[in-house]
């Protein structure tokens, strides 16, 4: 039976009198990428650090692989620690050693044979995209280019689970992207699971197969990335979190809306399609139907998780009841924001 690679149960961390984990229970299948955001303070921090073994919990248990580390003695959580990798927001790469020195640190520690290390550092600098750069110092990269030695750093010991924190806040949108790119494809040709915090909504759509939203240390959302995205209620902090990379009604037309609708006026209106129905001509479909117009003022259609889905801001005249009918078959969380009257 494959398990969990992770299963974090009723877990709860205090700092005093102040709980920064309260009851947290959630658990990652292997090959899953697992986003968990939150605002600051919901507790993100303090679960990574009770997941990578750095701080034990005050109650409830967490599972690597079926194991618990939160009662492990010290001498494994050692040996445990290693089928953990780590990428750190700002690299942690040390200066003094040079980029296939980095990547060699993890292999020293883990007693790999000398004569072992070059090529195992080869095939890592090959899977980061730095072949050539393993005599490097780090000082002589760009930002991107250090998160990437700190990847590869990371799955030197060939881990079971990697461990991202905020590993892309500090890079541009350019490499940012670049960085998610690469681990998801590290996730595709190594089925490694990955856990990802971050307090970025887009870094969560991009990649994560999976979402747990953390508010007040607990858990107010756990589901896969789609679902959540097209759900037709979502708590209010995961709404707060998404209205970030949500399309929004522009600033001119929203001074104009008005709840009723008016003659010859339209109706603006947010609808979201996951999966098959993203892709089908359904505005098209809705003229051709119903002899009205349908523009998309802002959003378009992504992917998330590998899962086309649209995310727009629709204008439509002639609205009513037979077309809200027709349109909440694809999208049952269909809202109507508003209507313009007509510009007489
Ligand atoms: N070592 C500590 N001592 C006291 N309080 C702590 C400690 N670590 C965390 N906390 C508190 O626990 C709560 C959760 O903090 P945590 O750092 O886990 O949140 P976070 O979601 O990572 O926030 P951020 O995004 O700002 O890093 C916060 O209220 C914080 O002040």
């Amino acid at each position: 039976m494959d398990v969990n690679v992770v299963d974090v149960r009723h877990v709860s961390r205090r700092f005093g009198g102040h709980v920064a984990l309260d009851d947290v229970s959630f658990s990652v299948a292997r090959g899953e990428i697992l986003g968990v955001i939150g605002r600051s303070g919901a507790g993100k921090s303090s679960l990574l650090r009770c997941l990578g073994a750095l701080d034990r919990p005050d109650a409830g248990q967490i599972l690597i692989e079926g194991q618990d580390i939160t009662t492990l003695p010290q001498a494994q959580l050692v040996s445990l620690r290693r089928r953990i990798g780590f990428v750190f927001q700002h690299f942690n790469l040390l200066g003094s050693r040079t980029v296939a020195g980095n990547i060699s640190l993890p292999l020293e520690i883990a007693g790999v044979p000398r004569a072992q290390r070059p090529q195992r550092i080869a095939a890592l600098l090959a899977l980061v995209g730095l072949s050539e750069q393993g005599d490097k110092w780090p000082a002589q990269l760009s930002g991107g280019q250090k998160q990437r030695v700190g990847i590869a750093r990371a799955l030197a010991n060939d881990p079971a689970l990697l461990l991202c924190d905020e590993a892309t806040s500090a890079l541009d949108p350019e490499t940012t992207t670049a960085i998610l790119d690469l681990l998801a494809e590290i996730n595709r040709e190594l089925g490694l699971t990955i856990i990802l915090i971050t307090h970025e909504m887009d870094v969560i759509r991009r990649i994560a197969t999976h979402l747990v939203v953390l508010d007040q240390g607990r858990i107010v959302e756990n589901a896969p990335t789609l679902a959540i995205m097209g759900a037709a209620t979502q708590s209010t902090v995961t709404q707060a979190l998404l209205s970030e990379t949500q399309p929004q009604v522009p600033p001119a037309l929203r001074a104009r809306l008005v709840a009723e609708p008016a003659p010859d006026g339209w109706a603006i209106i947010r609808i979201r399609l996951a999966g098959e129905a993203a892709w089908q001509p359904l505005l098209s479909q809705l003229g051709q139907q119903y002899g009205v117009e349908a523009t998309v003022l802002q959003g378009g259609t992504t992917e998330i998780a590998g899962q086309p889905f649209a995310d727009q801001i629709v204008s439509v005249t002639g609205y009513c009841a037979e077309i809200h009918d027709f349109l909440t078959q694809f999208d049952p969380s269909l809202k109507v924001l508003g209507h313009v009257p007509a510009d007489h």
